[in-house]
């Protein structure tokens, strides 16, 4: 018996946009059954997400060794479709690790890195979701350089509203350019961040994951609650409140007590409907257990 868990991530933390991200503890599994005469994919999402060999993670499986055996698999996964918590990340992992043990493990953890990434388009997800805990990463069509930071001793308070936003139509409501300026205060900003990261300096990087100049401010007519979220962390005196990915999950960084009051106002005084969670960050990454 094979199982291989991938975790949720978060993607940007604010101005790491394309390159910085953290595995969060929700869990896709995946576990194979034994070989079949077609693939099959027992999963949870419902009719409109493929339960053969059109499914994401076969498709990403078999482009990586084509002529693996058909198997039966099950899926069970705690992470939500098309919220911004690096779904497709994990299914794309999850595949491509699933080819790699059936074909007796050829490629390295790197070469893996760098087709989750072209797969993915960018590595912000799919390299915290392999290496777990923290990783600052860019990508440049054959290479993918990942850097791993310590991971955070924080938790994210993590608001998942109940609409799906396809990263795709995220990424239309961006700008095919930026003016200079403003690139050189989002660059200085994300600098600032790493540095504060890798220092674990967090009252710093807590401020800083809320100056994004990238994505943030296309994307907010799209996530109103990101607005509300923060201007209520704000009032708490709590920063460190940004669009998990593409949205529309919005991850509010810090302290679990603090967390914990965060989402208790939340509750009681607005209007948002969706889901709260609080969650630590996965240190693992991939994980496979054989038996
Ligand atoms: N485990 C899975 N199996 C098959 N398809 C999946 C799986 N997870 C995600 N997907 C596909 O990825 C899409 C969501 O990807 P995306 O828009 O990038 O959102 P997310 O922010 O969750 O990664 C889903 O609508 C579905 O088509
Ligand atoms: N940098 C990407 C991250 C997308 O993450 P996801 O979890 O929404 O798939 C972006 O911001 O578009």
């Amino acid at each position: 018996m094979l199982t291989i868990s991938v975790p949720a991530t978060s993607a940007n933390l604010g101005p790491g946009f394309d390159s910085i991200g953290l595995a969060l503890d929700l869990q896709l599994t995946l576990t194979v059954l034994g070989p079949s005469q077609t693939w099959q994919v027992d999963h949870p999402y419902g009719p409109h997400v493929p339960s053969d060999a059109r499914n994401l993670m076969i498709k990403t499986a078999l482009s990586l060794v084509p002529n693996l055996q058909p198997q039966h698999v099950q899926v069970t996964s705690d992470i939500p479709l098309a919220r911004g918590l690096g779904s497709s990340s994990t299914a794309i992992v999850a595949g491509l690790v699933l080819a790699n043990e059936l074909a007796k493990a050829p490629f390295t953890k790197q070469e893996l890195l760098l087709k989750a990434t072209e797969l993915e388009g960018h590595p912000d997800n799919v390299a915290p979701a392999i290496l777990g805990g923290l990783v600052v990463a860019t990508y440049d069509h054959d290479q993918v350089q990942a850097v791993s930071l310590p991971a955070p001793d924080l938790y994210a308070s993590v608001y998942v509203p109940n609409e799906e936003l396809l990263t795709s139509a995220s990424r239309e409501a961006l700008p095919s350019d930026l003016p200079f300026k403003q690139a050189i205060a989002g660059s200085s900003v994300g600098n600032t961040l790493v540095a504060a990261l890798a220092t674990q300096n967090w009252p710093v990087a807590l401020q800083l994951v809320e100056q994004d100049q990238f994505h943030e401010q296309y994307r907010a007519k799209l996530v109103p609650a990101l607005a509300t979220i923060r201007q209520t962390a704000h009032d708490l005196g709590l920063v460190g409140t940004y669009l998990s990915g593409a949205g529309p999950t919005v991850v509010t960084l810090g302290q679990k007590a603090d967390l914990e009051r965060l989402q208790q106002q939340l509750k009681l005084n607005t209007s948002l409907t969706g889901q709260y969670q609080l969650l630590p960050v996965d240190a693992t990454g991939i994980n496979v257990h054989k038996s």
